[in-house]
């Protein structure tokens, strides 16, 4: 006991001279940039970004930003453990040993986003804007985004095809979340218009895409997918969804992203991605396991069976279930007292609850799109994708 609080004396004492320590991954990037290929830019401007941030962004945070620049440039940390006594050089150690054998890729991308969350446009926003008269935000004909008491609600709004998702929705839901983020409500709730919660990604997606332009398309798929999920794992105020009824797919996955999820009785809760010849997203091959136990997790992910309402509550996905009659007045009348509640408390306890596990979930973000890229130039997914669009196959 007497050990471990003098080594915190002496790292407390010691905190400067880490703070000082951690800026040198700037220097020596700078030193070894001819080395770096094309795909490296933004990792270099990254680098370069974060001179400019005013604000200094904790030693945590440096040491985050440390550990996944030696795995960015130099990969997985190897180098003899340093001595108990040598805690600032060991504490880096630990940092740049955690990340495992997380490829450099994905160790490089998770700095540009780690980098980009510090911006002075995100540190500006850190304090929510004083409560002023509601507003209603630019609406688009798919995903309707209005804000109104303290809440602000996107609205999935493509019934006729059961609210899948559409290239164009994901990058209106990753605005309107941007949107959310430093408007002035207090909680923000993902919901769908008509029977549907959501049938997920939208199968057509990929069938315009003209020949030659597969593995391209599946790239920029890849880097969108990256980009939606990031904006759920970043989004700083409660977040909520009311899942009206089914939900496949993608907008099941991402639920382990959510504070609180409220489903009707009539809602199911369906992952068919060996089905579809795919692999799991939206961090749930981590959330899942970790949410509902492994076996249960891969019941969903590896052979996609279906959970009603209240198995997902049982299994901790779900927060609430509530009968389809009664659903919408209970879930709202209890969603405008929440957001009542005082917004930088709540943001403030979001990010103690949240903020340890930020890292690992982008760096499974970005392993899962990588994987999944893969998938959605195999032969399986292909054909599964084609059965679904000659209506030979519906789940
Ligand atoms: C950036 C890329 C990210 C990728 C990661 C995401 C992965 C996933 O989300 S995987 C899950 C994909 N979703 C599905 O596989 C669901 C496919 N849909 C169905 O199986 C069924 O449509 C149903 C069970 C959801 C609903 O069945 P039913 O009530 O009988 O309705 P219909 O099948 O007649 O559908 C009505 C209408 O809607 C169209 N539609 C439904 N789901 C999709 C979809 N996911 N993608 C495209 N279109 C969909 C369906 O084609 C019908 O259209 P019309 O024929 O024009 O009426």
């Amino acid at each position: 006991g007497a050990l471990v609080s003098m080594a915190g004396r002496l790292m407390r004492r010691w905190c400067p001279s880490l703070l000082q320590d951690l800026h040198f991954p700037v220097v020596q990037l700078h030193m070894s940039r001819t080395a770096m290929r094309a795909s490296e830019k933004d990792f270099e401007n990254a680098v370069n970004q974060l001179k400019l941030l005013k604000k200094d962004p904790g030693n945590e945070v440096k040491l985050k930003l440390y550990a996944l620049y030696k795995q960015a440039t130099e990969g997985p940390c190897n180098t003899p453990k340093p001595g108990m006594l040598d805690f600032i050089n060991k504490t880096k150690w630990d940092a740049w040993s955690a990340l495992g054998s997380l490829p450099k890729e994905t160790a490089r991308q998770n700095y540009v986003d780690l980098v980009s969350s510090l911006s002075p446009s995100s540190e500006s926003s850190s304090q929510i804007k004083p409560a002023a008269a509601d507003e209603k935000l630019p609406e688009s004909e798919n995903v309707v985004v209005t804000s109104e008491g303290g809440i602000t609600k996107i609205m999935l709004n493509r019934p006729t095809k059961r609210n899948a998702i559409t290239t164009s929705m994901y990058k209106e839901i990753i605005h309107a979340l941007k949107v959310a983020s430093t408007d002035n409500s207090t909680i923000t709730v993902i919901t769908g218009s008509g029977d549907y919660y959501s049938s997920g990604n939208d199968l057509t997606n990929f069938t315009a895409v003209p020949p030659g332009e597969i593995e391209e398309s599946a790239k920029n798929a890849g880097i969108l997918l990256r980009d939606f999920v990031n904006s759920f794992i970043d989004f700083p105020k409660p977040l909520i969804a009311v899942v009206n009824g089914p939900a496949v797919g993608i907008v099941v996955t991402i639920l382990g992203l959510f504070d609180v999820v409220y489903a009707s009785d009539r809602a199911t809760f369906h992952t068919p991605f060996s089905e579809l010849g795919q692999s799991p997203e939206g961090c749930s091959s981590y959330t899942f396991p970790k949410i509902m136990g492994p076996t249960k997790a891969a019941e969903m992910l590896l052979f996609g069976k279906k959970l009603t309402a209240r198995e997902a509550c049982a299994q901790g996905l779900v927060t609430e279930v509530f009968p389809e009659s009664t659903f919408q007045k209970e879930v709202w009348t209890r969603l405008k007292a929440y957001a009542k509640l005082p917004p930088n408390s709540l943001r403030i306890s979001k990010e103690l609850i949240r903020s340890t596990e930020k890292e690992k979930l982008h760096a499974i973000n970005a392993e899962e799109c990588t994987v999944l890229q893969g998938r959605w130039l195999s032969e399986e997914c292909m054909s599964a994708i084609l059965n679904f669009i000659s209506r030979k196959s519906k789940l």
